[in-house]
């Protein structure tokens, strides 16, 4: 049968049981007839009027994004793992707030207008009142995990689709978005989707969690698991507790115990949860004793309620945790050190090792990409020092002329060359007396100079141009590279005796790509740059997601040019992907539009090659008839006739 007899024949069906005839429903499952029903019923849809997928404006959509915002951060890992193992097998996802809206979208971009016409889309509408009855829809509707296949969707538009949808829900048990994969082609039968409904609960509960130990990282965790070999992996219960034991929250499996308990021992007053001492058979000393008397930080607990073993482990406040008793070694916090870095192991390393040179007069090697903060990790440790009454004196050896290296380093005396200053000058390394010298690209230093500079380093004094006796200078030196520096030695680019003064201790930053606490630095650059320009500006989460996901060649550096472009030229205070620089953005979902039913005659292809100009464009529809040689009201007919309206004119 064709793809339009079945919807016909579809339409046939619901009619008859919208009149009360059961002819063919029967064989339909009992949550998806409960739903037609409601579709009837409840919100007055009529299955002969089929409707388009709805899209919202990018504007509403901005309001959905923002009440999830939070969530849609920590799921973003979640949602890029499930969709890189599912999307060879042609599902797109969908991460939709409570209200059924998509505010996060993964998919193929060869497939864009196909999958924004089902509606398989970033902005679609999947409510059950306006969609009908569909996976998230009626996963919201019921609060539970199902498959809406084929010709159980409701409205005939969405009957070649399958869709699968699991909520995630907050600690406190409610609904707050809705995790879907679906594909626009599918087996026929059912039961070839047996395997997509437990890989999507399992990645929503993940999600779930996640969300939970961030909302309480501040607090005591108590997780726990009937597997001890599972516990520290992926344990199924999550409470967090006062440090006197009183539950502050749990996540899904935690609340069913709680309820488990409470069935069994009612509570005496509304509100009253029981303590962590009451669901198991522990005293509160033992619990917060779990990490210093196991060696596998694990201790086996009888649930109270059930009579189950338990193996549980505590997870301490990550605040806690930093400044206390996981870093015995790590000497006082350093404030201008400390603020560089939250939670990524190389960067750990390297502030742990910089935090002891910070009083020592070793020389420190910063080597890392370009733009990954060498500059920034040489003064923090100039300023965390003795020497940070001192001057801190920079130089870039790349960027001064090779003949005027020597002069601007080592400074000269009156007459000591032609065009040289009549007073003389003091060279910077004079002027680094009693702080730090940096020296930046020091792969750059000529030779000769590089024998001059060994000299400061080894016999702590300089001997300006013209002078005639060495002046004593009391100074610590901190030179970077970008580039590899046994290569320089190797190659006689660098004085290997030289290397090895300078080389006192290696301090290696990681590439941004690489460092786990990219959040952090997104935020504080960010967050500096909107205190520098004395501007509003908000991060938005899709915009988040976007700088996440981006390699970063040119690593801090880029991310602040990135960044400040972006406040630059933003019209409000609200920074989405769309607002970015385009050479970061990767795979960047386009922006909604509202379709327009596209005649059968224009080619899927043209339109494609429209929007992806539009797109580049940002929408400067000059720019595009420009690059396209027609007139601007060409542009627009065309726009007009594939369906593309620009984002900030859908209603
Ligand atoms: N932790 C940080 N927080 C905020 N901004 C930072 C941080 N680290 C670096 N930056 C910013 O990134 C830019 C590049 O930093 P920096 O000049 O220290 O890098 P670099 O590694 O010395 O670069 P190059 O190799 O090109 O000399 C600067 O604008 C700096 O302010």
């Amino acid at each position: 049968m064709d793809l339009r007899a079945e919807k016909r024949q579809h339409i046939d069906t619901l009619i008859q049981l919208s009149e009360g005839k059961e002819n063919g429903t029967g064989s339909f499952r009992d949550v998806i007839r409960r739903s037609w029903e409601r579709c009837m019923g409840e919100y007055r849809l009529d299955p002969s009027r089929p409707r388009a997928a709805r899209v919202v404006t990018h504007q509403t959509l901005r309001e959905h994004q923002e009440t999830v915002d939070e969530l849609l951060h920590v799921a973003r890992v979640g949602v890029d793992r499930l969709y890189a193992q599912i999307a060879q097998l042609g599902y797109v996802l969908l991460l939709t707030d409570n209200r059924g809206i998509a505010v996060e979208f993964r998919g193929e971009r060869q497939q864009d207008l196909a999958l924004r016409k089902a509606g398989l889309y970033l902005g679609a509408d999947w409510d059950e009142r306006y969609a009908g009855t569909c996976a998230v829809g009626t996963c919201l509707h019921d609060a539970q995990a199902i498959t809406c296949h084929q010709s159980e969707h409701f409205d005939a538009t969405h009957i070649s689709l399958t869709c699968t949808a699991a909520p995630i829900t907050d600690p406190q048990g409610q609904v707050i978005a809705v995790l879907d994969i679906s594909a626009l082609r599918s087996p026929r039968f059912l039961e070839s989707q047996n395997f997509v409904l437990p890989l999507v609960n399992l990645y929503a509960r993940m999600i779930e969690d996640a969300y939970f130990m961030h909302r309480y990282r501040d607090c005591l965790i108590l997780r726990y698991d009937t597997a001890r070999e599972f516990v520290h992996l992926n344990g199924k219960g999550l409470i967090a507790i006062e440090e006197n034991g009183s539950i502050i929250a749990a996540n899904s499996n935690g609340r069913l115990m709680i309820d488990a308990h409470l069935r069994r021992w009612p509570a005496w007053s509304p509100g009253w949860s029981p303590s962590i001492t009451e669901l198991f058979d522990v005293e509160i000393s033992e619990v917060l004793g779990i990490l210093s008397t196991s060696d596998d930080h694990l201790r086996a607990v009888r649930a109270r309620a059930g009579d189950i073993t338990y193996f549980a482990t505590l997870i301490e406040p990550r605040r806690r945790r930093i400044v206390g008793q996981s870093l015995p070694t790590s000497p006082t916090p350093v404030p201008a050190l400390d603020v560089l870095a939250t939670d990524d192991p190389s960067m750990h390393k390297v502030l742990k090792l910089a935090r002891r040179l910070c009083n020592e007069e070793v020389n420190v090697l910063i080597t890392g990409e370009t733009g990954t903060g060498k500059e920034v990790l040489a003064r923090a440790l100039h300023e965390s020092g003795s020497r940070a009454k001192g001057p801190f004196i920079a130089v870039n050896c790349a960027a001064i002329p090779e003949s005027l290296i020597e002069s601007e380093l080592f400074g000269y005396l009156p007459g000591a060359f032609t065009g040289g200053r009549r007073k003389g000058m003091r060279g910077l390394i004079q002027q680094a007396d009693g702080g730090t010298l940096f020296l930046d690209e020091i792969g750059d230093m000529p030779l000769p100079l590089q024998t001059r500079l060994l000299r400061v380093i080894a016999e702590r004094e300089v001997m300006p141009l013209g002078a005639e006796r060495a002046i004593p200078v009391d100074l610590r030196v901190i030179t970077a590279t970008h580039r590899d520096m046994s290569r320089l030695v190797a190659d006689g680019h660098l004085r290997e005796d030289l290397y090895y003064r300078i080389n006192g201790a290696h301090l290696r930053l990681p590439p941004l790509r690489e460092r786990a606490d990219r959040h952090y630095i997104i935020r504080s650059v960010f967050d500096a740059l909107v205190a520098e320009r004395q501007q509003r500006g908000r991060l938005r989460a899709d915009a988040m997601s976007a700088l996440l996901a981006y390699t970063w060649p040119g690593n801090i550096r880029q991310l602040k040019n990135a960044l400040a472009f972006a406040l630059a030229t933003v019209e409000g205070d609200d920074i989405t992907v769309y607002d970015l620089p385009e050479e970061c953005l990767g795979d960047k979902p386009p922006p909604p539009v509202t379709l327009i039913q596209a005649p059968a005659e224009s080619p899927a292809d043209d339109s494609q090659v429209l929007l992806d100009l539009l797109r580049h464009a940002r929408w400067n529809i000059s720019q595009v008839a420009r690059r396209l040689g027609v007139s601007r009201p060409t542009v627009y007919r065309r726009m007009r006739r594939h369906g593309l309206i620009p984002p900030n004119q859908l209603r």
